[in-house]
C-alpha cells in the first residue's frame, strides 16, 4: 500500500537520519581530538561531572523540543559509551606501540552466529586491522590456537547475568601462560529460531548449547513435550535446524546470528532475566600497558595458605589499598582435594602504587599468585541523572 504524502514524509525522514549520521561521525571525529589532548596533557578518559552537566543540558532541551527525558538518556548513554571505548581503544594503541596488526586472528567458540563470534565482531570493530575468525570446538581447542601461534587472540565468555560463571573457561586460565588483555560485557538475548513458518506449538525439538538452556529453563519448563538436545555451540543448533529445514524444530540463540543461517525468529526474550549479559575476556601471548588516564582491571589467581581466615586476610590487603574487587570466583586445583584456587578482578592498574602494594603483600602471605592480566575496563556504568533534576536546574 502506498500513498503520496507518505512517500514525501518517508524522504523527509531518510534525509534526516543522513544529517544525523553526519552529526554522529562529526561528533565522533571532535571525541578523537578529544582523546589527542587528553593523551598530551596526561587527563583522564572519563569525566563524570561533565557527562552529568550534559545530560542535564540535554534533557532540558529535549522537553523543550517535545521529547521525554527517559528516551534523551538512552540515546546519549549509548553515545557517550561508544565515545569513551573509542578514546580508550585510541589511548591503548599509543600506549603499546607496534601491537596493532594488519591482520587480527581470533579463535572463539563455535562458529558464525555462536555469542562468542558476536562479541569477537564487536571487539575487534573498534580495532584497526582486518579480522580473521577462526570458530572452535571446545575452550581447549580456542586457547590452544593462540598458545600454538595460529591465532593472535581468544575471546573467552566468563560469566553470564543468569547462569552465572562460566567454569570451563576458568580451568584453561589455571595452566596456561596467556595473558587477559581485555573485556568486554555483550548483551545475550535469546530467540526462539526457526527455518520454516510455524508455530511454538508444532515444536517438538530444541537444540542449544547447555548454557543456553540454563538460561532459559523457564521458558523450557512452560514448553511441556519438547525434546531438548545439547549442541556444542549455539552455531551448531543453528546449522543443525537449517540443515533440517523443518518446521518442528528450532534453535536458541541470537536473532542475529540465526540470520546468518536463513533462520528466522518466532518469539524474542527467552532467559529467565531481562537483562541478559555475559562477560567475555580476550587473550593474547604478549600482555599490554594500560594508560594510568583508561579505568583499567587487573585479574589475579591464588591460593591461600590452609589456616583459619586465610582468606579473609588475603582480602583484607584489598580493603587496605582501598581496592575495589569486582570478582571472587573459587574453582578446584585438580589432584589436590579440598584446595582452592581463587580467582579475583579487582578494579586498578598493576602500574599503579595501591594495586602494586597490595600485589606485594599478597605474594607475601599467599601460597601461590599469579596475575593473569591488567587490561582496559570496558564496563561503561553510565552517568545517571534523575530526570527531575534535569528538569529543575536553572
Ligand atoms: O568531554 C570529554 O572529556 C570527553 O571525553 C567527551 C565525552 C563525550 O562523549 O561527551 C566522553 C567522555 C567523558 O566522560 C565526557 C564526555
Amino acid at each position: 500500500m502506498s500513498a503520496p504524502e507518505l512517500d514525501q514524509i518517508r524522504e523527509r525522514i531518510t534525509a534526516l537520519d543522513t544529517e544525523l549520521l553526519s552529526l554522529l561521525s562529526e561528533r565522533r571525529g571532535l571525541t578523537n581530538q578529544v582523546a589527542e589532548t587528553k593523551i598530551k596533557h596526561h587527563i583522564p578518559v572519563r569525566d563524570q561531572a561533565r557527562e552529568e552537566q550534559l545530560l542535564i543540558r540535554l534533557i532540558k532541551e529535549g522537553q523543550q523540543k517535545g521529547l521525554d527525558a527517559h528516551y534523551i538518556t538512552q540515546i546519549f548513554h549509548v553515545i557517550i559509551e561508544d565515545s569513551v571505548l573509542n578514546q580508550q581503544a585510541m589511548l591503548a594503541e599509543r600506549a603499546n606501540p607496534g601491537s596493532a596488526l594488519p591482520l587480527n586472528r581470533v579463535a572463539f567458540l563455535g562458529d558464525r552466529g555462536s555469542y562468542s563470534y558476536l562479541a569477537t565482531q564487536k571487539y575487534f570493530s573498534r580495532r584497526p586491522g582486518d579480522l580473521l575468525e577462526l570458530g572452535c570446538q571446545s575452550f581447549r581447542e580456542v586457547v590452544g590456537k593462540v598458545e600454538n601461534n595460529e591465532a593472535d587472540y581468544a575471546v573467552l565468555p566468563v560469566e553470564n547475568t543468569t547462569s552465572g560463571s562460566i567454569n570451563e573457561v576458568y580451568d584453561q586460565l589455571q595452566n596456561t601462560e596467556l595473558s587477559i588483555i581485555g573485556e568486554l560485557t555483550h548483551a545475550i538475548k535469546h530467540s526462539l529460531l526457526v527455518a520454516k513458518e510455524t508455530t511454538l506449538a508444532n515444536i517438538k525439538t530444541l537444540y542449544a548449547h547447555p548454557q543456553v538452556f540454563t538460561q532459559c529453563s523457564h521458558f523450557l519448563a512452560e514448553l511441556g513435550n519438547v525434546e531438548v538436545k545439547t549442541m556444542d555451540a549455539t552455531s551448531s543448533a543453528m546449522l543443525k535446524v537449517s540443515e533440517l529445514n523443518r518446521d518442528d524444530v528450532a534453535a536458541i540463540g541470537s536473532e542475529a546470528g540465526g540470520n546468518l543461517y536463513g533462520l528466522f525468529a518466532i518469539k524474542s526474550n527467552l532467559a529467565n532475566q531481562k537483562e541478559n549479559h555475559s562477560r567475555f575476556i580476550v587473550v593474547a601471548k604478549q600482555p599490554v600497558v594500560v594508560p594510568l588516564q583508561v579505568p583499567a582491571k587487573t585479574t589475579f589467581v591464588m591460593s591461600t595458605v590452609q589456616k583459619p581466615g586465610a582468606l579473609v586476610e588475603a582480602l583484607m590487603v584489598l580493603k587496605e589499598n582501598n581496592i575495589n574487587m569486582t570478582k571472587l570466583e573459587s574453582r578446584p586445583i585438580p589432584g589436590n582435594p579440598w584446595e582452592e584456587l581463587f580467582y579475583i578482578d579487582v578494579e586498578g592498574n598493576t602500574q599503579d602504587g595501591p594495586v602494586q602494594s597490595a600485589l606485594i603483600e599478597l605474594k607475601r602471605i599467599t601460597r601461590y599468585l599469579k596475575v593473569l592480566g591488567c587490561y582496559p575496563s570496558e564496563e561503561i556504568n553510565p552517568t545517571k541523572v534523575a530526570a527531575s533534576k534535569a528538569l529543575t536546574a536553572g
